[in-house]
């Protein structure tokens, strides 16, 4: 990725198109295609604008601009509770979801960031990092053969060791890292792209975090084609976005048993007739996947208890 900064390009103010590349505070790095890298802020009080967006600007100044309009998107990864949305990233067509056995892992995060990616078409890949503790990816690489059951795929790495067998996986996509803190995400990325270590650095510098750990979901291009956005790691994950309907879609093993419920309008929770539950007491429907999703419908605030 270019670094090259904008220089001033006379009184009126052109009006520009640009991928956010990096989203800190208020600020936003939007770069154009010819590599030009100008530092904007979104018109007014407005936000909603994520890692990743294509945006419509106005050079107002040397590198400043004002972003005055998100053009329409391939797809937004974010979560939300009651109160707020926290925008991810956008038009990703992979989430590389990170995991490791050290330290603890939970698959609920799991569970949710593949719901907030199936609602958005996104493609998933589970990546177990630090496949060189051996004995501890045992126990990790069991809790994750559920989830190879249902179709996604799951590639084991060290980062340590070689990022070699990811490379081909991240060719012609816009791959999100995320995933929780510690599970090696920057190392990852870092040993992807070297200039990412730096550019961590910096903007740790400018926010004056005094820590060199992503705080800023930040776009990066691999190839001609491809691009990573690292974000920074989570430890909660809120679906309120997502109503019972799009819940209940987001489990991929639930889908062949929509609509197969004696009840149209059946929630799927204890409802006579209901075909998802039947196929949790014939073993065909993971246990604990159910109990997530009647979890999230409890969350939601849908069901009382
Ligand atoms: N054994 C082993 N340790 C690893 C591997 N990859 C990363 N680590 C270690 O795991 C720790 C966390 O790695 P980071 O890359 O900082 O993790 P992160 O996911 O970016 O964490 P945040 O920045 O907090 O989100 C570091 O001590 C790494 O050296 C690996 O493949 N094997
Ligand atoms: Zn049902």
């Amino acid at each position: 990725m270019s670094t090259q900064r904008a220089g001033r390009q006379g009184d009126a103010p052109d009006r520009l198109v640009g991928q956010i590349t990096a989203a800190y505070g208020r600020r936003y790095d939007v770069e154009t295609s010819a590599g030009v890298v100008y530092s904007c802020v979104m018109r007014g009080k407005k936000t909603g604008v994520a890692c990743g967006d294509q945006v419509e600007f106005l050079h107002t100044a040397a590198d400043q601009g004002v972003i005055e309009t998100i053009l329409p998107r391939t797809s937004l990864f974010y979560r939300s509770d009651a109160f707020r949305e926290k925008l991810i990233a956008a038009n990703v067509t992979q989430l590389v979801f990170v995991i490791a056995a050290i330290p603890s892992f939970d698959l609920e995060l799991l569970d949710r960031c593949l719901m907030a990616a199936e609602s958005q078409d996104i493609q998933p890949l589970i990546l177990l990092n630090k496949a060189d503790l051996i004995e501890p990816s045992q126990a990790a690489r069991q809790a994750l053969g559920v989830y190879q059951a249902l179709g996604y795929p799951l590639l084991e790495i060290s980062a340590r060791i070689t990022i070699e067998p990811l490379i081909p996986y991240l060719s012609g996509h816009t791959s999100l890292f995320a995933g929780q803190s510690g599970m090696g995400k920057s190392t990852l990325l870092n040993a992807l792209i070297p200039e990412a270590r730096q550019m961590t650095a910096e903007i740790s510098d400018a926010l004056d975090s005094g820590r060199h750990t992503t705080t800023h979901a930040r776009l990066f291009r691999l190839d001609a084609d491809s691009y990573i956005i690292d974000s920074p790691g989570f430890q909660e994950f809120g679906l309120h976005q997502l109503n019972e309907q799009s819940l209940a879609w987001g489990f991929v093993e639930f889908r062949s048993y929509l609509g197969q419920c004696r009840f149209r309008n059946c929630r799927h929770l204890a409802e006579p007739g209901c075909a998802v539950l039947e196929a949790v007491q014939a073993g065909a429907i993971h246990s604990r996947r159910m109990a997530c999703y009647h979890k999230l419908l409890l969350l939601r605030g849908s069901i009382k208890r």
